[in-house]
């Protein structure tokens, strides 16, 4: 099969067209400051001394700027969520560029390892420039105190080498517990370590101050390069002048042969227009660079700190919680209420529970969101992790095995619980097509559970919608159990509605093929019920049999493997001129 153009288009163009605009920012960023450092005036005697590293550590600094406040911006939840709602002023496909945050923000942080690596190793050379080619002449431009000083000296007792250490090694701490393994066995350690950010960045401010990069200020005074005759006639080499005292102004005169072939090419303005070196009225004076950091992080450091503080005040009273269900595998549904608490389909909070960790919050969808007759919304809990697991047992009384064929209404003391959200995700995006098709994988399912009820709620035409595929893949038979009151009442609404071919479900059971359980109390989902994992081949060219020359959004929710292999199937030609848009749910 072809890959279709048409669908790589519709599907990957606005996020590579991102993905192109942020390399570029990084390489005007980067180019900018290497041109700079390499042939400004002001730089030259700096530049004589320390050559490319001199550049290079400039310019992978610029690149530190520019993605230390980049990589705030995807965590700024709330503006996210605000910008996915506003519909009318950004269109879909914008909105799905935003499915891509997470994976910008570890892009970011990819970007901001290998910047500060480079800035590094840049700076260890400068030192070594520094102590190696110390300037006696203009002994204002050094940064070693004398010549042939320990670089280790030079760099380490300064307070761009200590916060520059310090840096490092919280850069370090922050990426290693960054990674899967420990987000999803350890999310506390991520959780605490990701936050050591905030010294990062206040270390970060304080970098350049006192820096030990100098940029010359009398350029007039004296042209870079330019001509200081010394007594004995004088010599244009700045560099290892062993001794040679400052010469007297008045010791500056006449206008003087071409400069040597091999000496630093002068910068504009050192020769006059027959190219002879002019001469010098005074010796050059400098100062410490201008510090730009601020610039860079100020404004989405403040973005994120205020939309935390929001956060916290928005999350500080506690949701009360009106009923708990248990269901099969390992699964509990909470029902809670919180005063002020609004939601769409497809969106997800993060919940805290004091009793089991006082700062941890983990991202859970909503399962039914508060509608303008119940101000009830739900999660779908299951025991996934020490996290989970802590919360689950104090959700659920021990009590003896119950039957697990029917959920059971539970009631007792219950844990407190805040929730910080909503937060916006791909699958808000399900109303804004004519046809979709949600695939969920096990507990995967929540946030097309709340798709569901929403429907259930307000009407299946309360969107544009007019046909829903739903293809949810679990082991057990009664995993299926979770939502299937929900599946039977749409079902039964859109009948009612006159919609008969609206709710499209199919029922894959991988794990075992007893279906009996379904038979005696939803015979309706029974017959939905397929055993083995989808053909999605042959799903989909039956979607695109039946939606010709439409655009079909694909949601997808569900275990890391699923999605590779359904995203290459969006990508393909398929004769019926139906285009799949692919989402993903990524937390
Ligand atoms: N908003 C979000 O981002 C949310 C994400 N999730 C994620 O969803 C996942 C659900 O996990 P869990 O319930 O344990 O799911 P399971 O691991 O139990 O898998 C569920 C089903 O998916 C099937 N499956 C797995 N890979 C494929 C594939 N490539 N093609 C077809 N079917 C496949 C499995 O079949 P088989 O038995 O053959 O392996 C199984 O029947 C979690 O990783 C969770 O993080 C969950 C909720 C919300
Ligand atoms: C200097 C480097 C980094 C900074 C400043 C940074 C900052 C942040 C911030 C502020 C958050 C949001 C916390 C919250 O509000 O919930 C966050 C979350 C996160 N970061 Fe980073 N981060 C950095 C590097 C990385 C790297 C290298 C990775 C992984 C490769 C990573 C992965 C994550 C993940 C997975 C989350 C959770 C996202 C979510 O819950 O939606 N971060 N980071």
């Amino acid at each position: 099969m072809v890959r279709s153009v048409r669908n790589w288009a519709a599907n990957d163009a606005p996020t590579y067209f991102a993905l192109l605009l942020w390399i570029a920012a990084n390489v005007l960023v980067f180019h900018r400051t290497f041109t700079e450092y390499m042939y400004e005036p002001r730089y030259y005697y700096l530049h004589e001394m320390l050559g490319l590293g001199l550049c290079v550590s400039r310019a992978s600094a610029s690149v530190l700027n520019l993605n230390c406040g980049l990589i705030l911006l995807p965590m700024c939840r709330t503006v996210l969520a605000v910008i996915r709602g506003s519909t009318q002023c950004v269109g879909r496909k914008a909105r799905r560029v935003l499915d891509g945050s997470r994976k910008f923000h570890m892009l970011c942080g990819a970007a901001i390892c290998v910047a500060a690596a480079t800035h590094s190793l840049g700076h260890f050379y400068n030192a070594l420039n520094f102590s190696e080619h110390y300037n006696v002449k203009y002994p204002g431009v050094n940064a070693a105190s004398h010549p042939k000083q320990d670089p280790i000296q030079v760099l380490l007792p300064t307070v761009p080498g200590l916060t520059g250490v310090a840096m490092v090694l919280l850069l370090l701490l922050i990426v290693s517990t960054s990674s899967l393994a420990i987000r999803t066995g350890n999310y506390e350690l991520f959780w605490y370590t990701h936050h050591l950010f905030l010294i990062l960045y206040c270390l970060m401010l304080l970098h350049p101050m006192r820096g030990v990069l100098k940029e010359q200020l009398n350029l007039d005074e004296h042209p870079p390069g330019c001509h200081m005759l010394m007594d004995k006639g004088g010599s244009n080499d700045t560099l290892n002048v062993a001794s040679e005292p400052e010469p007297e102004p008045e010791a500056y005169i006449g206008l003087m042969p071409y400069p040597e072939p091999e000496s630093e090419p002068l910068p504009e303005g050192s020769t006059d227009e027959f190219g002879r070196v002019v001469t010098c009225k005074g010796p050059p004076t400098f100062h410490t660079h201008a510090v730009e950091v601020w610039m860079w992080l100020l404004g989405p450091f403040c973005l994120y700190c205020a939309e935390r503080v929001y956060r916290l005040v928005r999350s500080n009273s506690p949701a009360a919680i009106s009923g708990i269900i248990e269901h099969p595998d390992d699964v509990v549904e909470v029902q809670l209420t919180k005063e002020g608490f609004g939601a769409k389909p497809g969106q997800y909070v993060v919940v805290n529970c004091p009793d089991v960790s006082t700062l941890e919050y983990h991202p859970f969808t909503l399962t039914m969101c508060p509608s303008s007759r119940d101000p009830t919304f739900s999660i779908h809990l299951q025991k996934m992790g020490d996290w989970t697991e802590s919360l689950y047992e104090r959700l659920l009384p021990d009590t003896d095995e119950t039957d697990e064929s029917l959920p059971v209404m539970v009631r007792r003391q219950y844990p407190t619980l805040y929730v910080d959200g909503p937060f916006g995700s791909p699958s808000e995006n399900v109303f804004h097509y004519d046809v979709s098709l949600c695939i969920a994988g096990g507990i995967g399912i929540t946030p097309f559970a709340s798709v569901l009820n929403h429907l259930l709620n307000e009407g299946t035409k309360s969107s544009r919608l007019r046909r829903l595929y739903l293809i949810w893949v679990c082991r057990n038979i009664t995993s299926f159990l979770w939502i299937a009151q929900v599946l039977c009442s749409l079902q039964r609404q859109a009948w009612n509605e006159n919609r008969p071919d609206f709710l499209n479900i199919y029922l894959h059971l991988t794990r075992s093929r007893d279906v009996q359980i379904l038979e005696r109390e939803y015979p309706f989902l029974n017959s939905r019920v397929h055993v083995g994992r989808p053909q999605w081949r042959h799903i989909f060219d039956e979607v695109a049999r039946y939606n010709p020359s439409t655009t079909v959004g694909v949601f997808l929710c569900g275990p890391k493997g699923m999605s590779k292999g359904i995203k290459r199937i969006c990508l393909k030609k398929n004769k019926f001129h139906t285009k799949f848009e692919f989402h993903k749910e990524n937390f």
